[in-house]
């Protein structure tokens, strides 16, 4: 009944989007792109007038939707128009800004069932998102950004709309049943704007986002981004009425009916005029300059190149009898093979050789000249690096020469790349 209502208000309010206000702060002067686009016609609010809208993407493509959204941050004044966009995506995997995929996800699962792996512009951890997970972005002048002004809104809409309680935690997660999140957020804060978006897992598909975020210990030292895994649960599966249409339409209204600040009232609050729904359709014509955005984020530069400077170690124990027999050694040997990656690309490879080992005498680091330099680091790299993890004392046992020894290891990580 409730639910039915808030439809009817939701539908009344429906069009399609034909102006968007823009910003005339130096800002869209310095990014030097054309925004007089005819199609975009500048329809700022009349003096004194404070306009809401909800923005619905029409696509389902993340590079495109975090383009658009990059769109908005830098191209539009969010001062007198207030904007949240729902928007949802075909699977994929979405990493923060500074982050490692490699120690994110499973990159060889996100292949093979091709599930699209992006860097968005904002911090924080990776989420698996598909149409079952609905996003939300807050667009606000730098002022007027309150997260938890908006999870507050959300948490609202899920008990008005479905009976669902909720807390919010200090990481700002939405959880409910004490334990279980539905919604992680992320931000971007810039000198006039910011946005704050998140996630509402609906009936995302468990099993895959778990196997896509299935982390290995691969032996990465980084300084990047690490997540923070939680126990996770769809909302469908503690009623089965919410479905991501239903929860747009109730977040959406509660958003219109919010009456929101106005930044030169003093604090008063006001009714504002609302714009209602909106459907928008990111195409270059509509955002000029989006296609260019779309293109860096989904390039490999991007996506895996901006991955925080790596080192991947690999140790192999050497068997005693490789050794010096002459000599006492106070630990376990190793043999230590590292991997320094810098922009997504293979920059150093590093043996560190126990005392004893090579005929020669050296022991110590030696860096080595292989064909890997510049190379791009890849899943092959990962398995090489797994396999060679897996070298069993017993597996070097057999193998009676020393030099023999330290090829087998080496080749183990560097042939298969
Ligand atoms: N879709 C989704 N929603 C909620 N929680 C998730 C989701 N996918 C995975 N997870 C869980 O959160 C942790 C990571 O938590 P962590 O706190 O590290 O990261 C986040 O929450 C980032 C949220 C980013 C939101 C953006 C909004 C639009 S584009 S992406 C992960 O290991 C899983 O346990």
């Amino acid at each position: 009944m409730a639910q039915s209502l808030m439809r009817k208000i939701a539908m009344s309010n429906m069009f399609v989007v034909v102006g968007l206000t823009r910003r005339t702060s130096s800002r869209s002067l310095a990014t030097g792109k054309n925004l007089a686009s005819k199609k975009i016609r500048n329809e700022l609010p009349p003096e004194g007038e404070v306009t809401k809208s909800v923005f619905m993407s029409q696509s389902t493509d993340i590079n495109t939707n975090l383009a658009l959204e990059d769109w908005m941050y830098r191209n539009m004044d969010f001062s007198n128009h207030h904007v949240m966009m729902v928007w949802r995506n075909e699977p994929c995997v979405v990493i923060g800004r500074h982050q490692n995929p490699w120690l994110e996800a499973n990159v060889p699962f996100l292949a093979e069932k091709e599930i699209t792996l992006a860097r968005r512009n904002s911090g924080g951890g990776t989420v698996y998102h598909d149409r079952g997970n609905l996003n939300i972005t807050f667009f606000t002048p730098r002022e007027r950004y309150d997260r938890k002004y908006n999870l507050e809104l959300v948490k609202r809409a899920l008990y008005r709309g479905f009976g669902i309680k909720s807390v919010i935690n200090d990481r700002h997660d939405i959880i409910v049943q004490d334990k279980y999140k539905i919604s992680g957020t992320a931000a971007k804060l810039g000198r006039l704007t910011g946005y704050h978006h998140c996630t509402l897992l609906v009936n995302a598909n468990k099993a895959d986002l778990t196997k896509a975020l299935a982390k290995r210990e691969h032996g990465i030292q980084t300084t990047a981004t690490a997540s923070t895994p939680s126990p996770v649960v769809n909302l469908a599966d503690m009623d089965n009425k919410v479905t991501v249409e239903a929860l747009q339409t109730a977040i959406g209204y509660e958003y219109l009916r919010t009456p929101a600040l106005r930044l030169d009232d003093g604090g008063e609050r006001q009714i504002l005029k609302q714009r209602g729904f909106q459907f928008v359709n990111p195409t270059e014509d509509w955002f000029p300059g989006l296609s260019e955005l779309k293109s860096e984020l989904e390039s490999w530069d991007w996506a895996f190149g901006r991955t925080p400077e790596f080192t991947v170690s690999r140790s192999f124990p050497v068997p005693a009898e490789l050794l010096a027999p002459s000599k006492v050694y106070s630990a376990t040997q190793e043999l230590v093979i590292s991997m320094t990656v810098e922009k997504g690309l293979i920059d150093d490879v590093t043996l560190n050789i126990p005392p004893g080992l090579v005929e020669s005498g050296f022991h110590g680091e030696a860096s080595v000249i292989t064909h890997l330099k510049g190379k791009r680091f890849t899943s092959e790299a990962l398995s090489a690096l797994e396999d060679a993890m897996l070298t069993r004392h017993g597996d070097v046992k057999k193998l009676d020469d020393k030099e023999q020894f330290v090829a087998k290891c080496f080749d183990q990580v560097v042939n298969t790349i």
